[in-house]
């Protein structure tokens, strides 16, 4: 069978004849991108049709997935899942982006989508798949965009450049917008049932054959909503909506010294009611998500968006905030952050995850630095050279007795960090950046939560 007979736009088969023949491995599916979420999504896709081929441009991933192995950390399922679909021949995975469009029904993108040191969204590689796709695009396909792109990316961008570079015309192949709702650690739970999953096609046929590609993929509900601009929107919305959120968090934990109160408590309480969802003040917003994507958005309309972009800059003023209370707060001790030791704790942008990109530990460590510190850093889930690249003497974590602190910032607090023997260390001055340190026996500044020494506030 033929790609182009067995494609899902404008299929002159019912819809039953179409669910059967996606199930039952008669629509050729590629995944580009096999990365955090690329890996996850092409084992489920693989699982539900039996029919999966990978692309990635890392012949180490590649490798890894054709040995039935599992490159990405901490996906609870995922090296079981990935081995049992190798194993039936339902995904492999290849280099070849080109030969792998060629045999697709189902082109499926999700590779990185992220910001230039302009604030522009970088499609680099999102562009260079699209040359791919373009070259083995026959009539029939679906073209299913996961990654995260600015508004109008599939209707001004995808579906002209693939019309003019593979020949058809655009009533030939279909495009939607599908977006990954997806976070690092529960990858598996969240595509196959934990959000109903948003379909928008640049057409009512691409929009009806998404709807019936993800009733396959997810037993949650399909939402279809009225075009691919507005699903691009969907996706960030949630995320701005998270940004603008945590930047009030912020913004109250920045005054909670004016007020002289636990700003956590009274928003844990303030949250007890129903309207009141205010998110957790913290060191500042980090990852390839929640801080890139206002700057879609932005950057792609021509009306002012004061409130997004000031809750860009609150929220990036979080690192600097938090060394400055460093700074402070070995001051009201009586001593001076010229000089301290101090250990960063946690260098990823969240627990568990091994991902850097604008983590507000980086942001940290320079202001220390700048302040005349002497940087330490741990990270259990990552390599010294990345930590040292940082601007911190990565440290191993059992190492830091030995290491005469006198004082400590966590700003990512991974599990392992509640092993520390606190005891161990004499007089610290710390800053808890997220307010996951107990009584821990020395002076401790939470952000948000304010000063406390042995359980009392010592203001
Ligand atoms: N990680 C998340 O929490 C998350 C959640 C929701 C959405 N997303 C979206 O998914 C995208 C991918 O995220 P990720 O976490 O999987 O990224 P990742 O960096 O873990 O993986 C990306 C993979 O794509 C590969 N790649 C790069 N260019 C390629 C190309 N031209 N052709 C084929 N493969 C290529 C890389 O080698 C890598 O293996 C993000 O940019 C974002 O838009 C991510
Ligand atoms: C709600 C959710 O799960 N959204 C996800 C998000 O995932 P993520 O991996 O980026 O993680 P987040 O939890 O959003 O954290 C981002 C940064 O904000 C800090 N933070 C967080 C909450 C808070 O109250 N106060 C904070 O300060 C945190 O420490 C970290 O630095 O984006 C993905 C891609 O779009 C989504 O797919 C995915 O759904």
């Amino acid at each position: 069978m033929t790609a182009s007979s067995s494609g899902l736009y404008n299929s002159t088969r019912p819809p039953e004849g179409q669910r059967t023949a996606l199930t039952g491995g008669a629509v050729p599916v590629t995944v580009y991108g096999l990365g955090k979420m690329g890996l996850p999504l092409a084992a489920v896709y693989a699982q539900a049709t039996g029919n999966v081929v990978g692309v990635d441009i890392d012949p180490d991933v590649v490798r890894t997935v054709n040995d039935g192995e599992c490159h990405v950390a901490k996906e609870p399922g995922l090296p079981e899942l990935v081995a049992e679909q190798v194993e039936r021949g339902a995904l492999r995975a290849t280099t070849d982006s080109v030969e792998a469009a060629k045999q697709a029904a189902i082109h499926v993108i999700i590779v990185p989508t992220p910001l230039t040191d302009d604030r522009e969204p970088d499609l680099a590689a999102f562009e260079a798949v699209l040359d791919s796709i373009a070259a083995g695009l026959t009539p029939g396909d679906m073209v299913v965009v996961e990654c995260t792109v600015p508004p109008g990316t599939s209707r001004d961008l995808v579906v002209p450049y693939l019309e003019s570079e593979s020949g058809l015309s655009r009533s030939e192949f279909g495009v939607a917008f599908c977006p990954e709702r997806t976070s690092s650690g529960r990858a598996l739970q969240d595509i196959t049932e934990s959000h109903p999953k948003i379909v928008g096609g640049v057409d009512t046929e691409a929009t009806r054959a998404a709807s019936l590609i993800y009733g396959e993929i997810t037993s949650n509900d399909v939402i279809a909503v009225s075009d691919a601009t507005t699903a691009e929107a969907v996706k960030l919305f949630e995320g701005v909506y998270r940004d603008v959120n945590i930047a009030l968090a912020n913004e109250l934990a920045r005054i909670r010294d004016d007020l002289g109160i636990d700003v956590t408590e009274a928003i844990d309480a303030a949250n007890t009611q129903p309207y009141c969802n205010i998110h957790a003040p913290g060191p500042g917003v980090g990852g390839h998500c929640i801080p890139w994507y206002p700057y879609f958005i932005t950057s792609r309309v021509s009306a002012e968006t004061p409130l997004i972009l000031t809750a860009r800059e609150v929220n990036d003023s979080m690192p600097a905030f938090t060394a400055d209370t460093l700074r402070d707060e070995l001051a009201n001790a009586g001593r001076t952050i010229e000089g301290a030791t101090v250990a960063v704790l946690g260098v990823t942008y969240r627990p568990g995850v091994a991902e850097t990109r604008a983590t507000p530990a980086a942001g940290v460590i320079d202001r220390l630095n700048e302040h005349g510190a002497t940087v330490l850093a741990v990270d259990p889930m990552l390599d010294d050279d990345v930590v040292a690249s940082f601007g911190a003497t990565p440290v191993a974590l059992g190492d830091l007795p030995s290491k005469s602190l006198d004082a400590v910032v966590v700003v990512t607090p991974h599990e392992e960090f509640d092993d520390i023997e606190w005891a161990d260390f004499d007089d610290l001055v710390v800053v808890d950046g997220r307010g996951t340190l107990g009584d821990i026996g020395h002076r401790v500044y939470t952000i948000g939560g304010g000063p406390r020494r042995s359980g009392v506030s010592h203001e």
